[in-house]
């Protein structure tokens, strides 16, 4: 992987999302309803790193659906960039935890397939995909299919899928959820690395403590099912961070004011 040049600066495409009072219920044949949100109430800033953590079953994902215009809201309202989410949009990238990367293309036709649907496939688009590649390690892979790539690299490819699109947002649903301890460490590093180099608004769901820790500048805690938010917490670290930082005493604490609430 290339290395990242460091800026404190927000990124000029970050936009901020505006979560206002949101309920979802799931309704079911001959059974009552199930409600999977009960008003929740989030702002994330523009270039912030927010993680999403909360029990099973607390509405992570289905909150991150309706960020993304995939499932809509029952009531309530979910503003990116100023503008009310109505449905999917490439201005918000999402990833889930499996990469969404189309078999029969390879490598470098999954990351030029959005702005080759969107009609914007310009002599520099494909400098810049060529550039993505670069910069997350898959050079080599451009003509490989996903099925010759390895995990942590299908995940990188779907980055690299999502990132041509400069979204404002990303949206990840435990992106990481199904690595190995290895692989996963090294792609919470590149994370971090683009995260510190793009400043993207980046909303990440996780079922880990630590993870949260490590990625978030603050942690939005979901009380158990139905989900409301139960605690918006700031996390603090200094960044840039990395690996070695989990072993700090700041670090040990974050994770115990996580525990706190979430046991609460
Ligand atoms: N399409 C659906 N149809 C019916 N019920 C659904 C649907 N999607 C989610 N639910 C229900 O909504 C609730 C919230 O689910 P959701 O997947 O958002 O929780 P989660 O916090 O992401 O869970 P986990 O951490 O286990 O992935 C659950 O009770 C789930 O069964």
């Amino acid at each position: 992987m290339s290395a990242v040049v460091e800026s404190p600066a927000v990124a000029e495409q970050a936009t901020g999302v505006r979560i206002r009072d949101v309920h979802k219920t799931f309704h079911r044949k001959r059974r009552p309803g199930r409600a999977a949100l009960e008003g929740v109430s989030l702002d994330v800033e523009p270039g912030e790193f927010l993680c999403l953590l909360g029990p099973s079953g607390c509405g992570k994902s289905t909150l991150l659906s309706i960020i993304a215009g995939f499932t809509s809201a029952d009531s309530g309202e979910v503003i990116v960039g100023g503008r009310a989410v109505t449905g999917p949009g490439h201005e918000r990238g999402v990833l889930f935890q499996t990469p969404n990367l189309f078999p029969w293309l390879t490598t470098w036709q999954n990351v030029l397939y959005g702005p080759k649907a969107r009609g914007v496939l310009t002599a520099e688009v494909r400098e810049e995909a060529a550039e993505l590649l670069e910069t997350v390690g898959l050079a080599d892979a451009r003509d490989a299919y996903p099925h010759e790539l390895s995990g942590g690299m299908r995940h990188r490819a779907a980055f690299a899928r999502v990132l041509i699109n400069h979204p404002g947002v990303l949206l990840m649903d435990e992106p990481f959820g199904a690595l190995d301890a290895i692989t996963r460490a090294g792609m919470q590093r590149f994370l971090l690395e683009l995260w510190q180099k793009r400043r993207t608004t980046i909303v990440f769901v996780t079922h880990d403590v630590e993870e949260a820790a490590l990625l978030g500048d603050r942690v939005c805690v979901l009380s158990a099912p139905p989900g409301g938010t139960k605690a918006v917490l700031d996390i603090g670290l200094p960044r840039p961070r990395s690996y070695d930082d989990t072993e700090t005493l700041e670090f040990v604490q974050a994770k115990r004011r996580i525990r706190e609430v979430l046991e609460r």
